[in-house]
């Protein structure tokens, strides 16, 4: 299989458990849950996306024809050295395209492989760390894994209900939008009141990094 690739960069991981991390961030074309439209924005089911996920045409994107080439290029990113090498699937929604090849590849050349995905496909038995952002008005059938991120405050999403989800860690991440101020309030009052979740910020954005 062919893979669409918006771009692909290496920078900080700047969310979540893995925040600061060094990695290669592969942005896959495409979301099911928005077209990337502005004009469907309103209409779409996630509706706060702060990501341009449309077309190949970003820095290190393309059309790759295969895993190999996909992981070639990866690896270019990341540089020879094979220490820790980390690379995170993102997106749009990656599972509409990673499989067992690329998978398979990217193990081969000694990277852990995270994925960012908003949990409405089952996310592939293959990767070592999964963190699911769950969205209102979706069904999230990827219940389990390392990493729930919930972007907070979000109308339709109950946190007390996701907390019997069967994940490791539990993040409330601010809603990047006009409210700012605010969000990042609602943020630290749910931890407050709820000691199972913790604070992610994007550092990435704190930072001007990509
Ligand atoms: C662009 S999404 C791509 C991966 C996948 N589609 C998902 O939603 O998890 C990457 C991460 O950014 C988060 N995100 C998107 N828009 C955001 C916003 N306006 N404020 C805070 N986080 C946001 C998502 O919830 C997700 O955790
Ligand atoms: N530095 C950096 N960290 C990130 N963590 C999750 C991101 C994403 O868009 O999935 C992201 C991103 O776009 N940049
Ligand atoms: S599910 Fe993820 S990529 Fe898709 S629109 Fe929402 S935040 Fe953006
Ligand atoms: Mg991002």
């Amino acid at each position: 299989m062919s893979y669409a690739v918006k771009e692909m960069f290496l920078t900080l991981q700047g969310e979540g458990v893995h925040a600061g991390r060094r990695a290669v961030f592969v942005r896959f074309a495409g979301c099911n849950l928005w077209s990337g439209r502005e004009e469907d924005r309103a209409g779409a089911i996630c509706r706060f996306c702060d990501t341009d996920f449309v077309g190949m045409d970003g820095a290190g994107g393309g059309r790759f024809a295969d895993a190999s080439t996909l992981v070639a290029a990866v690896e270019g990113h990341w540089g020879p050295d094979c220490e820790r090498r980390f690379v995170v699937l993102t997106g749009g929604e990656p599972m509409l395209q990673v499989d067992d090849p690329l998978i398979d590849r990217l193990h081969d050349a000694g990277f852990v492989v995270a994925i960012e995905t908003n949990g409405t496909l089952a996310a592939h038995p293959g990767l070592d760390w999964v963190c699911v952002s769950p969205k209102a008005g979706s069904e999230v059938v990827q219940r389990r894994g390392d990493e729930l991120k919930l972007v907070w405050p979000q109308a339709g999403i109950d946190p007390v209900a996701l907390e019997t989800w069967d994940f490791a860690n539990r993040l409330v991440q601010p809603l990047d939008d006009a409210r700012a101020a605010e969000n990042h309030q609602a943020c630290i009052a749910l931890v407050m009141d709820r000691p199972l979740w913790r604070l992610s910020l994007q550092t990435h954005k704190l930072l001007g990094l990509r």
